[in-house]
């Protein structure tokens, strides 16, 4: 469980998030919508530690993850939060299967099993055929596959991704929804996406809305359940 309370973030003089409190249930697929500039990307940074609010706190379970040094805060990271991004941000010059394989390397497992991990995911994403390709030799929707697997490998509690379809085309924004999806159903992989694409959204158990750095409704999937 992870819950964000009174989080509030500034730019000089510009306030981009408003004291938001969250809970985000584990084991489900939350959207985050709404227009231009209304602090999603903030939100999303400050949920996954890369980003320190001005003031308030995100707790992961009973760990209150802003009261961690850097350095502490960079090994919880990289345990327990995945991260997509709209353009993958894979290595060039390393392949498919290093790129996956780095987080487990940099947790600490040793190379054996960093990389049976790391083939394992390629091979559940329909990606085997591609383990030593570099990402300049892979099409977008395979190397946003690949950052899927990147995320996932040290079995994090929780993916943020960030416009993970934004780039793509709708036969592989339909399968990277499909990979979500089946992620949440198999594995009870929670994920935290930031999207404009409504299909998306529809994939989504909770959809939150934000506008001017507040959540303005908060809509869980089939009950029309709004605050
Ligand atoms: N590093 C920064 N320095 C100054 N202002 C920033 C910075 N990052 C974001 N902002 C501002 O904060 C506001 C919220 O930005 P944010 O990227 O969170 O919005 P968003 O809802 O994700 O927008 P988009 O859908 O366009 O990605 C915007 O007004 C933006 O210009």
């Amino acid at each position: 469980m992870i819950e964000i309370r009174n989080v509030t973030k500034r730019y000089g003089s510009l306030t981009v998030l408003h004291d938001i409190s969250l809970t985000i249930p584990e084991g489900e697929i939350m959207a985050i919508v709404g227009p231009s500039g209304a602090g999603k990307t903030t939100l999303l940074q400050i949920a996954g530690s890369l980003d320190r609010p001005d003031s308030g706190s995100v707790f992961f379970d009973n760990t209150d993850i802003f009261s961690l040094k850097d350095r502490k805060l960079s090994e919880f990271r990289n345990r327990n939060i995945g991260f997509v991004f709209q353009f993958h941000q894979l290595l060039p010059e390393f392949s498919a299967l290093e790129n996956v394989a780095m987080p487990a390397l940099i947790a600490g497992d040793n190379k054996k099993t960093a990389f049976e991990k790391a083939r394992k995911l390629l091979d559940d994403l329909g990606l085997a055929a591609r383990a030593d390709h570099k990402p300049a030799q892979m099409s977008g929707g395979e190397k946003q596959r690949t950052a899927i697997a990147r995320a996932l490998i040290n079995s994090p509690k929780i993916v943020f991704a960030d416009e993970p379809t934004g780039s793509l085309d709708s036969r592989n924004r339909d399968e990277i929804q499909d990979i979500l999806s089946g992620l949440r159903d198999t594995l009870h992989q929670t994920f935290v996406i930031v999207t404009h694409d409504p299909c998306m959204a529809s994939i989504a158990d909770r959809t939150v809305a934000m506008a001017d750095g507040r959540i303005t409704s908060e809509t869980i999937a089939d009950m029309k359940n709004f605050i």
